[in-house]
């Protein structure tokens, strides 16, 4: 398997930029998370990688190649979007056929257990199915389409809670029974933090965070106790945000600690999750 590697990106719609310059590179066999907040760009770099939307300049390749317009190429990705494809008779079976058809070796045996799972009928038509069915009915596809980058805008749209953990069950299983990469893009930024191992943030129409979850997290600190001895520990650090209670404050850093330096007593050091590390980062905080 090859690296999928997106190349300066840009994509305009008349005067406004929705990408500008965006690079990164997808690893194979690992799970990303793309975050970003409402008319962040996720679906339009989405769709740029699988090549449903053209970019106004840069490109995608794998291997080195430019994947648009090259089938062999693009039979490795596959997206999971909300737009529905579908004609308006076709049977949850026959999107199975349509993705065996388009990627080869679909993977019935899954498929037809995953129908189970969620609780559908194979024969029922996708048109007629609830919003959370339907998604449902596109994971399936998603999980058991051959494709070595699945590529999932909003997969969890309408699934109730048991399907959405069913879900991410039977995402880690087929991972590790096949490992490939998939990129979850969705605004269930608690839910998905035990399932990512990379992370890309998009905000303000460009990447601020390419890095491992790890450590990403390793760097997440809250620092509180009296309001001059955190001042003074926090002097030269990066503060997303700040927190007064009286004479107690706490401070959300994003960097490294200086492990040489002697911690007062009064001062508490902890570390804080995904989620409020997002927030801090685009606009929850004080930029
Ligand atoms: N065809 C279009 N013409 C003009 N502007 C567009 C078009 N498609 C998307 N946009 C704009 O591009 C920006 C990014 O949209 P996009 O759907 O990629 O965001 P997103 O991060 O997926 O958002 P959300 O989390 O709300 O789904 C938005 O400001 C949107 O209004």
């Amino acid at each position: 398997m090859n690296q999928l590697t997106v190349k300066n990106l840009v994509k305009k719609y008349r005067h406004t930029t929705v990408l500008d310059d965006i690079s990164f590179t997808l690893e194979p066999a690992k799970i990303y998370g793309l975050l970003g907040r409402n008319g962040a760009g996720k679906t339009t770099l989405l769709n740029i990688i699988s090549n449903r939307l053209f970019p106004t300049s840069g490109d995608v390749q794998i291997a080195g190649e430019d994947v648009n317009n090259n089938d062999a190429l693009l039979s490795k990705i596959f997206l999971m979007s909300e737009v529905n494809l579908y004609p308006r008779e076709m049977k949850i079976n026959q999107t199975f056929d349509l993705a065996d058809a388009a990627y080869g070796d679909f993977d019935y045996d899954l498929a037809n257990r995953l129908l189970k799972t969620f609780e559908l009928d194979g024969d029922a038509k996708v048109t007629n199915l609830s919003t959370g069915q339907r998604t449902a009915s596109k994971i399936i596809v998603a999980l058991a389409v051959n494709a070595e980058y699945v590529l999932l805008d909003e997969p969890i749209l309408g699934l109730d809670a048991n399907h959405r953990e069913a879900f991410y069950q039977e995402l880690v299983k087929t991972y590790q029974e096949k490992p490939r990469t998939f990129v979850l893009s969705t605004h269930l930024i608690e839910e998905i933090q035990q399932l990512v191992e990379h992370v890309l943030i998009l905000d303000q129409h460009k990447i601020i965070v390419d890095d491992g979850l790890d450590s990403m997290l390793a760097k997440a600190y809250t620092i509180s106790g009296p309001t001059k001895l955190v001042d003074d520990y926090v002097a030269g650090l990066k503060v997303l945000k700040t927190e007064l209670m009286g004479n107690i404050k706490t401070t959300y850093i994003f960097d490294d600690l200086d492990d040489q330096r002697p911690i007062p007593d009064q001062v508490k050091i902890n570390h804080y999750d995904l989620q409020h590390l997002f927030i801090y980062l685009t606009d929850g905080g004080e930029k």
